[in-house]
């Protein structure tokens, strides 16, 4: 009884001290009062698949905290399963040209948007993270995963050839021989696997845990001035994300080019297949 108020006490004081932001259905958005930390909730059921309208809504929340001056971002998923399941493969799948180069330059926004965000941010991993699922934790300055998930980018596994920014994601946080292995192989690691490689930063046991730990990597920057660390942090990064910045086109259009190939559609529908299958027995 003792035990319980405790805990509705301290709900209730963490409540206090959070303010909402903005929300869409897509996305949550609570902001800390106290320490300015926004904690961004990515909630597209059922496992928070990237279809056009969510990367849309990723990459106005990132902005929009960005410019509200809020002291940093927390990565997380309202599902207590799945973190991403990456790209939603229906936008992929005999497309409609116009959606999806809509769609493809979303998803080359919502990274650079992520990747070269102002701010500190940090990945809470509260469930499976794959292929851009494992990119958007990837492309954070910090990660804490919970057990028992899995982490990567399986796209070799499926006949994908894997996009230079992806590729480039893994090299920013991973030694270049590690990521030939991972891409080539497809790998996709256990959270105590990740952690060894480095994947992932730390293992904790609960999603609240996971939070604090990245609210106090956030918080381990204050002492630093934010223009100085944000453009050191620009500098560090821009390398892995000049094709993106410089040359958007050309990757959208060797994307679409290879999209549209008759072998990545066959080897789509069968993935699908797989999946769909998967629920049925
Ligand atoms: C030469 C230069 C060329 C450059 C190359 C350029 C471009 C190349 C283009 C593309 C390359 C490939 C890029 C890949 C990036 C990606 O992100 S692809 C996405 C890959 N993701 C996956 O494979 C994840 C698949 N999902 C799962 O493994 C599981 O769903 C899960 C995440 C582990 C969760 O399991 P759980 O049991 O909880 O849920 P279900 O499996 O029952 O799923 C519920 C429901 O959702 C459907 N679904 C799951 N994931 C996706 C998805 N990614 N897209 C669409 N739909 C998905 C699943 O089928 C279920 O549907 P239902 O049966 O109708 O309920």
């Amino acid at each position: 009884m003792l035990r319980s108020r405790t805990k509705l006490i301290e709900l209730g004081k963490r409540q206090l001290c959070r303010s909402m932001c903005k929300s869409s259905e897509l996305t949550l958005v609570e902001v800390d009062d106290k320490t300015g930390i926004a904690t961004l909730t990515m909630n597209k059921p059922p496992v928070n698949s990237c279809n056009l309208e969510f990367l849309r809504a990723l990459k106005s929340a990132m902005k929009e905290i960005e410019s509200n001056k809020c002291s940093g971002i927390i990565l997380t998923s309202s599902n207590d399963k799945v973190f991403s399941s990456g790209l939603d493969l229906n936008e992929l799948r005999q497309p409609n040209p116009e959606r999806l180069a809509t769609f493809w330059k979303e998803l080359q926004e919502m990274w650079v948007t992520l990747y070269l965000s102002n701010v500190p941010t940090a990945a809470a991993i509260n469930g499976h993270a794959l292929a851009v699922g494992c990119v958007m934790a990837a492309a954070c300055e910090y990660r804490v995963m919970l057990p028992d998930f899995t982490i990567g980018i399986h796209a070799t596994k499926f006949g994908y050839v894997v996009p230079p920014f992806i590729v480039n994601t893994y090299l920013s946080v991973l030694p270049h021989p590690v990521v030939e292995r991972a891409l080539l192989q497809g790998k996709i690691f256990s959270t105590q696997e990740a952690l060894q490689i480095n994947l992932i930063d730390e293992v904790v046991n609960s999603k609240d845990e996971a939070l604090c730990k990245c609210a106090d990597f956030i918080g381990s920057f204050e002492q630093t001035n934010p223009v100085a660390r944000a453009l050191t942090k620009r500098q560090l990064r821009a390398p892995f994300a000049k094709q993106l910045l410089e040359d958007p086109e050309t990757e959208l259009r060797e994307s679409l080019e290879y999209i549209n190939t008759p072998l990545f559609q066959e080897s789509l529908d069968q993935y699908l297949l797989q999946l769909k299958k998967k629920n049925k027995k």
